[in-house]
């Protein structure tokens, strides 16, 4: 039997303050644990064509290694869940059963368990939303823009626009216009402004799964602003005795979630190595 000693807060670099106890929580009691992240940015690196995105192999193999050591490994994303389900080849995972995805930020979701979806239909409105985004797009015709159709939500991406800047001045404040005339909401994220339905967010659906489930101490991680709300619930659920460990994936857009981060990684390759010092660290305490 190994000893169960504290881990060595210097190789998983988690700054003093709650991630620490967080991180020995998670390690002491794995099956009554929870990582919860975000895909695009954390998982998976930032690619010009939202189609195309992958986990990163390291990742997906620190994913694979997790799924089979902690109670739930959760993706909690903006992607419709079957997107992140496909790009992330989640079925295959060792540990898929014990996966969830939580897609459309709570709104959608997949279990492992039984490789079943959960889809609402299309808030209505979303056609006539639709509509007018085209419209608008096209009226500005700066090439590059490109409409990501999400059947409830619409992302509209300027990553590869010829001006971005200009893109941005002319499309932020007439989107935003018609998210509030239908009575939907915006979210910003990286080069892209998303119009959806009000009423769910990452730090709801992270809440209902920590109650589901039961969960004891968590570990969650994220890259963009749609994030935030999953920090504030992990705040609140430290406050209510549920330990938790915020990791920020940083990049060069957007910095708003580094100075709460108890961990900071710069991207997902590095993700993806501190997952896997959390994989070793579990691997040996079981062994
Ligand atoms: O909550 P997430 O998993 O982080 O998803 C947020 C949005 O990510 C995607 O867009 C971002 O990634 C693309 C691929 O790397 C990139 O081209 C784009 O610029 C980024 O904003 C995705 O397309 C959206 O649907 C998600 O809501």
């Amino acid at each position: 039997m190994v000893d169960q000693i504290a881990p060595d807060l210097e190789r998983f670099a988690v700054r003093p303050g709650p991630g620490v106890a967080a991180l020995s929580a998670v390690l002491e009691d794995p099956a009554n644990s929870l990582l919860g992240l975000d895909f695009d940015g954390t998982l998976s690196p930032i690619i010009d064509r939202p189609e195309n995105a992958v986990i990163h192999p390291e990742g997906a193999r620190a994913l694979d290694r997790l799924s089979r050591r902690l109670g739930t490994v959760a993706i909690i994303t903006g992607r419709p869940a079957r997107a992140a389900v496909e790009l992330g080849g989640l079925a295959q995972l060792a540990g898929a059963e014990r996966m969830v995805v939580l897609g459309q930020y709570g709104a959608e979701r997949w279990d492992g368990a039984s490789g079943e979806f959960t889809i609402p239909p299309p808030p209505e409105g979303i056609a006539q939303v639709r509509e007018a985004v085209t419209a608008l797009v096209d009226e500005v015709g700066i090439p590059g823009v490109t409409i990501e159709n999400k059947f409830r939500a619409i992302g509209i991406h300027w990553r590869t626009a010829a001006d971005p800047q200009r893109a941005t001045a002319a499309l932020i404040e007439r989107a935003r216009a018609i998210a509030a005339e239908h009575d939907f909401g915006v979210e910003p994220g990286r080069s892209v402004l998303e119009i959806r339905p009000p009423g769910k967010d990452k730090g709801m659906a992270l809440a209902e799964l920590i109650a589901e489930r039961g969960v004891r101490a968590q570990i969650f991680g994220g890259d963009d602003l749609g994030d935030l709300p999953a920090y504030d619930e992990v705040v609140r659920q430290r406050a209510l005795g549920i330990p938790g460990l915020l990791i920020a994936s940083a990049s060069p857009e957007q910095n708003a979630l580094l100075e709460r981060a108890d961990v900071v990684c710069h991207g997902p390759a590095e993700v993806a190595t501190w997952l896997h010092l959390l994989a070793d660290e579990l691997d040996r305490r079981a062994a």
